[in-house]
């Protein structure tokens, strides 16, 4: 069996699991890590001169733990899934993508660490304009919640900071629109992704 490794980064609230949760449905043999399962406990993340939680950051979360799954996955994959209680799955009429294990890795981070970065074969950002993410943010309710102040002092500056740095050092980025519909989102992912199995099959 083959592998594929695609990341889907971006803003926070931008989608990304949305879309991540969405292409696992489809891809039989599928499975998601989620950089945002990797944050190091709230009393270990460091606090800026405002008295903001320095979330946004490499540093607030467990790199080398995340770097371990995705490691694990990529040893032997059959058995990766089998220790989480999955199964292989084939489709009654057997297609392209029942033949290739693919890994979903999301997060707003995962392409400025660069080794996880290296892993990939396709890279997605999803992106959306500043007002719509600090509405969708405002909305949602983190471990701990945002305080006062938060997306503005810190999730905001942050983002501008990581995507100039990432953008210094990563190439061949498929910048997504993250206000289209997530019907929209997904299929043109889905269809490219199919491309990429095919590719992978047809190398042999
Ligand atoms: N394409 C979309 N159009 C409108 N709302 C969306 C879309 N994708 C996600 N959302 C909504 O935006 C919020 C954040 O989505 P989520 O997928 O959790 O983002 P992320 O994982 O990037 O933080 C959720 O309320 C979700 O329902
Ligand atoms: O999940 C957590 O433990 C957590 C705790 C505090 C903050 N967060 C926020 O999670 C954001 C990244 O996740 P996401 O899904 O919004 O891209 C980031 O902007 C952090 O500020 C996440």
């Amino acid at each position: 069996m083959k592998s594929l490794i695609i990341g889907i980064g971006g803003i926070t609230n931008g989608g990304k699991s949305t879309l991540a949760k969405s292409l696992h449905e489809h891809i039989p043999n599928s499975y998601i890590v989620a950089q945002d399962t990797f944050f190091k406990d709230d009393s270990v993340v460091a606090v800026d001169s405002n008295g903001f939680k320095q979330y946004d950051v490499l540093d607030a979360l467990h790199m080398d733990r995340m770097m371990s799954e995705v490691r694990a996955w990529q040893k032997d994959p059959a058995s990766f899934l089998a220790s989480r209680g999955l199964k292989p799955q084939f489709s009654r009429i057997p297609k392209a993508e029942d033949k290739v294990y693919v890994l979903i890795i999301e997060g707003f981070l995962i392409f400025n660490y660069r080794p996880l970065n290296e892993l990939m074969d396709k890279r997605y950002f999803l992106v959306i304009p500043y007002e719509l993410c600090k509405k969708r943010r405002c909305s949602r309710v983190y471990t701990p919640p945002d305080p006062p102040g938060y997306f503005d002092g810190h999730v905001w500056p942050m983002f501008l900071k990581n995507r100039k740095e990432m953008e210094e050092t990563v190439t061949d980025l498929v910048y997504l629109d993250g206000m289209k519909c997530s019907e929209d989102l997904f299929s043109a992912v889905y269809e490219e992704v199919l491309l990429e199995i095919q590719k992978q099959l047809d190398a042999d």
